[in-house]
């Protein structure tokens, strides 16, 4: 047994048990390299050949009044941020919680825009710009999604549109039902937290769910290149601020409801509400639900479109069964039973038992679109689906003996108890967790998460994660307390991630597990006000080369 941890230990890099060993799955390698694929500084990914559509047309399709001269003008295209306007936009002006985006209008002008559409207060502030102004009589967030549709000509796409709601879990569905299209010899299109993906351009995500008119840009791009599928992450925000207007889903999936963001919705029933409003005709016309918890049973209950179930769970009653075979640390096996006979029996090379949940549901949503399972099956090698999920769960060790270190997103409470519970089945050795919270986010969550962590992992690390405007040391005192009321595990604080990191490191022998959470595929810190440089995937790995652990 391990004497307990001094709360400031210091740092030391030494050599620990077996070192590298090749990864078995070249599949997986592959995938991971197709990431690094970028489209220059673009923020968004718009269509190549966009065809010009007249703002006369627009304006009298919208009712929105005229401010200025259009002289025939046409647009190609629609932005809401100005730093992302291109040669033939037309402008959203949209009013902000922090600004007016009319302010904006000089550099939208700048950078090519044709015109402006904004709200009476909007057509005031951008008009001096000399670019004619569009104005709404109702909040320019109301038409956006629908202004975007006629200008991209997205209002009737070809492609089937998958929607993917829940609190954990949307990005790994979204990338298993990519890797799934393309195993049924599909063309799949995504747009996820970590990224947007047509083919080989991906650009990275600012938001889980863009703005309607970056989104319309990307489905019109899809259209273009043949995209047979597009999977969208669709978060509670995206529902309630419109974002998905003049998009209507073939299928949507919720899989798991528990506490996050209760900063933006106040209480668990609103943030419950936006979700369930996916599951109505206006946004959808079928829907597959995870129906272990109560949260899955009301989605059903309440649904306004047809829904098939998913139970993980013995003896709940549903369309569709998941059994999990075997798990170990590099993957879950399992088989899923639905109606008429259809069956399934796959592996995704990811841990967790959530994993194959998240696996099951993209099957069903498939089977559901009419893509038979078959077609998928005989795409894959003895039903290994060789899915690579930025920053889930990504292990940065290369299997083995050795300690192994593992990379993820998880930043709610439900995910961490996801992850320990699923580390606690398969880590030979003992768990060390290490995690941080979000700053200026929902605080209620932080003690919680701590509690869990404390619970269900050996040795506990806090560090810091995006602290923001927060005095970082408040956030680590709230984490630390709910470690510490778990009794169990030996709670450390190191503020200093990069330390964190290498702590952690130093205190695992062969047969353990790190479980860093939080960062994921992200890029930065936010701390005051400002991103700092910050690759918790690049920092592990180097720390486990200084540690003789990664060649
Ligand atoms: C609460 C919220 O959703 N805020 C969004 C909102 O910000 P805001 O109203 O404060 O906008 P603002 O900064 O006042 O700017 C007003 C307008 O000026 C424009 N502008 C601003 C600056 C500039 O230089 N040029 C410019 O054109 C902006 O694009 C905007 O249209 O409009 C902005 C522009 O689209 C969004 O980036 C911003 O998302 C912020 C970054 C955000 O953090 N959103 C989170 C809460 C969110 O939506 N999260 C969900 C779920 C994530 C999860 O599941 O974990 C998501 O889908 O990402
Ligand atoms: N089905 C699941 N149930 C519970 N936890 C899950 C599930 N799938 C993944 N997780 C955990 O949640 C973390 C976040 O996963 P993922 O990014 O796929 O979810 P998300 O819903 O997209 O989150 P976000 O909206 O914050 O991006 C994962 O890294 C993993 O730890």
């Amino acid at each position: 047994m391990r004497p307990r941890l001094r709360s400031e230990p210091s740092i030391s890099h030494r050599r620990l048990g077996s070192s590298c060993h090749s990864r078995r799955n070249t599949d997986f390698d592959a995938r991971r390299r197709q990431t690094h694929v970028s489209n220059g500084d673009a923020l968004s990914i718009r269509p190549r050949t966009p065809l010009p559509v007249s703002l006369e047309a627009v304006a009298e399709r919208f009712a929105l009044s005229i401010r200025g001269e259009l002289e025939g003008a046409r647009v190609t295209g629609v932005s809401l941020d100005s730093r992302d306007v291109r040669v033939g936009d037309l402008y959203i002006g949209m009013p902000g919680a922090k600004r007016h985006g009319a302010d904006f209008a000089e550099q939208a002008k700048k950078r090519g825009a044709v015109a402006i559409l904004s709200d009476e207060a909007g057509a005031v502030l951008g008009g001096g710009s000399g670019l004619p102004v569009l104005v709404a009589s109702q909040h320019p967030r109301e038409i956006l999604g629908a202004v975007a549709a006629m200008i991209y000509g997205t209002e009737n796409i070809a492609a089937k549109l998958f929607g993917v709601t829940g609190t954990n879990g949307k990005t790994s569905v979204v990338y298993l039902l990519a890797e799934l299209m393309r195993a049924a010899g599909l063309t799949p299109g995504l747009s996820s937290t970590a990224e947007r993906r047509v083919g080989d351009e991906v650009i990275p995500a600012n938001l889980t769910s863009p703005e309607a008119s970056e989104l319309h840009g990307l489905l019109a791009r899809m259209s273009e290149t043949g995209v047979d599928g597009v999977a969208i992450e669709v978060s509670a925000q995206a529902v309630v601020r419109h974002r998905l207007d003049g998009v209507h889903f073939d299928i949507v999936a919720f899989n798991n409801f528990s506490q996050d963001h209760l900063d933006e919705f106040g209480d668990l029933e609103s943030y419950f509400a936006a979700k369930r409003a996916l599951f109505t005709p206006e946004h959808a016309a079928r829907g597959v639900v995870v129906v272990d918890s109560e949260y899955g049973r009301r989605i059903v209950a309440e649904s306004r479109i047809p829904v098939t179930r998913l139970a993980t769970e013995y003896g709940q009653e549903a369309e569709w069964h998941l059994a999990v075979t075997r798990q170990t640390l590099d993957g879950v096996s399992f088989v899923l039973q639905g109606p008429a006979g259809a069956s399934f029996r796959g592996r995704v090379p990811v841990l967790g038992r959530f994993m194959a949940e998240n696996a099951a549901l993209a099957l069903i949503m498939l089977h559901e679109a009419g893509i038979p399972l078959a077609r998928v099956e005989a795409g894959l090698s003895g039903g290994l689906i060789p899915v690579y999920i930025p920053g889930r769960l990504e292990e940065i060790t290369a299997g083995g003996e050795g300690p192994r270190f593992f990379v993820d997103y998880g930043h709610t409470p439900g995910s961490f108890e996801a992850m320990l519970e699923a580390l606690g089945e398969v880590t030979p050795g003992r768990i060390i967790f290490m995690f941080g919270a979000d700053g200026d986010r929902d605080t209620t969550k932080r003690e919680e998460m701590g509690r869990i962590a404390g619970a269900g992992a050996d040795t506990v690390i806090i560090c810091d994660y995006h602290p923001r405007s927060e005095p970082p040391e408040a956030i680590r005192a709230q984490l630390l307390k709910g470690a510490r009321s778990a009794n169990r595990a030996t709670v450390i604080e190191e503020g200093d991630p990069r330390l964190a990191v290498r702590l952690a490191i130093s205190l695992a022998e062969p047969g353990d597990v790190i479980l860093y959470a939080g960062p994921g595929h992200e890029d930065h810190q936010e701390v005051a006000g400002k991103f700092l440089p910050y690759s918790a995937r690049e920092e592990v790995r180097g720390a486990l080369r200084e540690a003789g652990l990664l060649h």
